[in-house]
């Protein structure tokens, strides 16, 4: 490349870049010398931010270069048998050492012969005689030409005459340098990077001007030069314009002079190897696991972000807690068992029982919650630690019904009692609901044994079958009536399929009939009826039928709530109950109401009037969600007896209570008949209009059939007060009272009137007529 070629892009890129002309040679030179493209255009990248116009100065001068290498490469490659890279041999190697260090030393002494300031080498602070302005060499140094961008700084010095073989400057002072090296391959101990001297790649040069910096990561590599006879060469190469040779450089500006344009070169110098350092940081290794796995130590993560991941591992982790202590209760109809464990423990190993959050102490065996058919023949206690125990053996010695968890049989009859209790009572909690799998199929119908059989008759009880109270059962009869005792003694909330209504269904084949027995050869009951005569126990108190109707003491009932014992004649339940009959096996009659998918309640109920829809808490002209009956009217008997009622009890509380209730005009009545496991939870009455609510328009109720527990409470946590209603008692509550709790939490079975049952012959159980005023 001519330098008139080079002069020509000095200018050109002068003229668009403004650039001082030290470092326009630099940069001219160092594109002329250029031997990949890469380079240029990396260079013409950072320092010429891709600026068009120098751009195209460029091309063209590497087009003309490329023209004019052709012949010379030709003739290169036949004299100088220098490739890069190349790995010398040791012997060329050495060869070639020896002659660079004698060339090193001949341009030293010449520098030294030339004398005049700046001849001290950089170690000395002192360099060449300040560089003109406008790119010339400095004087008095000998050929004086230094590698153009730096040659103020001290960069590399030009080795003299130039050396046969080698292809440039440049090449010529990494070989010097390369020469000087005690190792030729040096070894990065930050990145582990490899720097064969022996090639001069790209790498390799830039490697070594940084002196020793690794091109990867930033790091100083230990480049060991050569002793005493080579101190000013290596000291030449030890101090290039790596990170130390700044306060050199430095110095040498200040020592020399202040000239602009040292200043610039080295600040141009430091922008090189500023960007040599940085372009290795650029790379960063960026931990992926972090990313995906780390709250606390993820730096990508915003406080915010951080906040929300934690709280949803939390979640993950109570959800975990959960499904661990979940319990599961299985309930075994056929087999007549309850078995409790918790599910984590399915091996049936010692387990804790939790109900509702409560959770028993002491690790509880599932075994122990385990009970069987109390007509199961049994054997008395075989020794005092049975006896104590107070477990119920079968004639094979099988257990049948255990009252302590084995391991607590230690514990003292008050201990064990007590444990008992609590076990007791975390059964009552428990909230069973219905498997929503099963909730849209058609309720099973369950038929007797003999029917199964092909039978007509009822089969004989087997001997010593009897129930604990004495009592005979069939089939599934004593099926549900050990179902019955075992939940009914322990209170808890299970909600099974109503059996017996089931059996009564398919039998006849019709609605729900209020009074199955009506008609029925007494001679001959049926089995309906026996199981009727079954159920009439002495558990609850008896019936009560005053001859003439009495009022309830009005100052023990809260103000506005009046209570007529036997209002309702033998004669008049009757003939209520007739008419419910009727109505009750017809269109809109008795069905089981559902607040939602299993979640039936427990009671069979007929709409008067108009229908009272239990999943939306209002009233409705068709039965929307069973099937869409229209509600029968009242009957006008029963409207009569409503009003008639309302205004005995109105005058009562106004005189006994000094309450004033405005009178009824019924448009609605609600029929519920409970079975003997029939309830009503606490509630308001308060679907009615909100005129009629402000008004205190009474609610007037009628009992007929089995005595019930009544409650009520002015609030939902207040304790209650409970009434008993038998058949026949008229209830009015109204004005302040017209909001009160109330519900039915027990029927008492066979409390009902036999002349009643004679009568009509009405099945076992409870009727109950709410009007209202719409
Ligand atoms: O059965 C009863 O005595 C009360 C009925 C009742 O409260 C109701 O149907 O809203
Ligand atoms: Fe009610």
């Amino acid at each position: 490349m001519s330098d008139h070629d080079k002069a020509i892009l000095s200018g050109q890129l002068s003229n668009i870049l403004g650039w001082d002309q030290l470092i326009l040679d630099g940069v001219v030179d160092t594109i002329a010398r250029s031997t990949s493209k890469e380079e240029v255009d990396e260079l013409v990248q950072n320092f010429m931010e891709n600026n068009p116009s120098a751009v195209r100065a460029v091309d063209t001068f590497l087009a003309k270069k490329k023209q004019s290498q052709r012949p010379q490469q030709t003739q290169m490659l036949q004299q100088v048998p220098y490739q890069r890279p190349q790995i010398m041999q040791q012997s060329q190697q050495d060869q070639q050492d020896q002659q660079h260090q004698q060339q090193i030393r001949q341009q030293q002494q010449r520098h030294r012969a030339a004398g005049g300031a700046g001849t001290q080498d950089m170690k000395g602070g002192k360099t060449g005689a300040g560089p003109s302005a406008n790119g010339a060499a400095g004087g008095g140094g000998g050929d004086g030409k230094v590698l153009g961008m730096f040659k103020q700084g001290g960069r590399l010095k030009s080795s003299g005459p130039k050396a046969v073989g080698v292809s440039s400057r440049r090449d010529d002072q990494m070989l010097s340098i390369v020469s000087t090296l005690e190792r030729k391959v040096a070894n990065c101990l930050g990145c582990g990077k490899i720097f064969d001297c022996r090639t001069t790649s790209n790498e390799v040069i830039r490697f070594l001007e940084g002196g020793g910096t690794c091109t990867f990561c930033g790091r100083k590599v230990a480049l060991n030069y050569r002793g005493n006879g080579d101190d000013e060469a290596s000291d030449t190469a030890a101090s290039q314009a790596g990170p130390d040779a700044t306060s050199s450089d430095q110095q040498a500006g200040s020592s020399t002079n202040k000239d602009a344009a040292t200043a610039a070169a080295i600040a141009f110098k430091n922008r090189l190897v500023d960007y040599d350092r940085n372009s290795a940081k650029r790379t960063a290794v960026i931990d992926d696991q972090s990313d995906y796995f780390e709250v606390d130590t993820n730096t990508w993560l915003s406080d915010q972000e951080r906040a929300q991941m934690r709280k949803q591992r939390q979640l993950e982790e109570e959800a975990e807690a959960a499904r661990r202590s979940r319990v599961a209760v299985t309930i075994d109809l056929l087999g007549r068992r309850v078995l409790v464990a918790d599910a984590a423990e399915s091996d049936g190993r010692a387990a804790s029982f939790r109900t509702g959050g409560d959770a028993l102490a002491a690790p509880y065996d599932p075994r122990a919650i385990m009970f069987q058919g109390d007509d199961q023949p049994k054997r008395p206690a075989q020794s005092a630690e049975e006896e104590q125990a107070g477990d119920v053996y079968g004639p094979q010695g099988t257990p049948l019904l255990r009252q302590q968890v084995p391991e607590a049989k230690h514990l003292s009859a008050e201990e064990a009692a007590a444990r008992a209790a609590r076990e007791v009572e975390a059964l009552r909690h428990l909230r069973i609901s219905a498997n929503p799998d099963l909730a849209g199929r058609p309720t099973p119908s369950v038929r007797p044994h003999h029917q199964q059989d092909g039978q007509d008759k009822p089969r004989p009880a087997p001997k010593g079958d009897k129930g604990a109270r004495g009592r005979t059962r069939f089939g599934p009869s004593r099926l549900q009536q050990d179902v019955d005792d075992v939940f009914n003694s322990f209170g808890a909330e299970i909600v099974y399929e109503d059996v017996e209504a089931a059996i009564v269904a398919a039998e006849s084949g019709q609605a729900f009939d209020l009074c199955p027995f009506d008609g029925a050869p007494q001679a001959a009951p049926s089995k309906l009826q026996q199981r009727t005569a079954a159920s009439i126990v002495s558990a609850g108190p008896k019936a009560s039928h005053p001859q003439q109707p009495e009022v309830v003491d009005p100052s023990s009932l809260p103000p506005g709530v009046v209570l007529l014992r036997g209002w309702l004649s033998i004669e008049e339940q009757v003939e209520v109950i007739r008419v419910l009959r009727d109505l009750g096996k017809g269109p809109g009659g008795f069905y089981t109401p559902s607040y939602g998918p299993g979640q039936s309640m427990h009671l069979r109920m007929m709409c008067l009037g108009k229908h009272w829809e239990p999943r939306s808490h209002s009233y409705e002209d068709v039965r929307s969600s069973h099937d869409g009956a229209i509600p029968p009217m009242i009957p006008p008997i029963l409207h009569d007896a409503c009003v008639k009622a309302a205004e005995q009890c109105l005058q009562v509380s106004q005189r006994e209570q000094g309450v004033r209730m405005p009178s009824i005009s019924p448009d609605i009545c609600l029929v519920n008949y409970y079975e003997k496991s029939g309830r009503l939870g606490l509630h308001q009455d308060k679907d009615e209009s909100s005129d009629s609510l402000r008004q205190g328009i009474p609610v007037v109720s009628f009992s007929i059939g089995d005595t019930a527990d009544f409650v009520m409470s002015r609030t939902h946590d207040e304790e209650p007060q409970t009434l008993q209603l038998c058949s026949g008692d008229a209830l009015v509550f109204g004005g302040p009272s017209r909001m009160i709790y109330h519900g039915v939490p027990k029927v008492y079975p066979g409390t009902a009137p036999a002349q009643l049952l004679e009568a009509t012959g009405m099945r076992a159980g409870r009727i109950n007529l709410t009007f209202r005023q719409l």
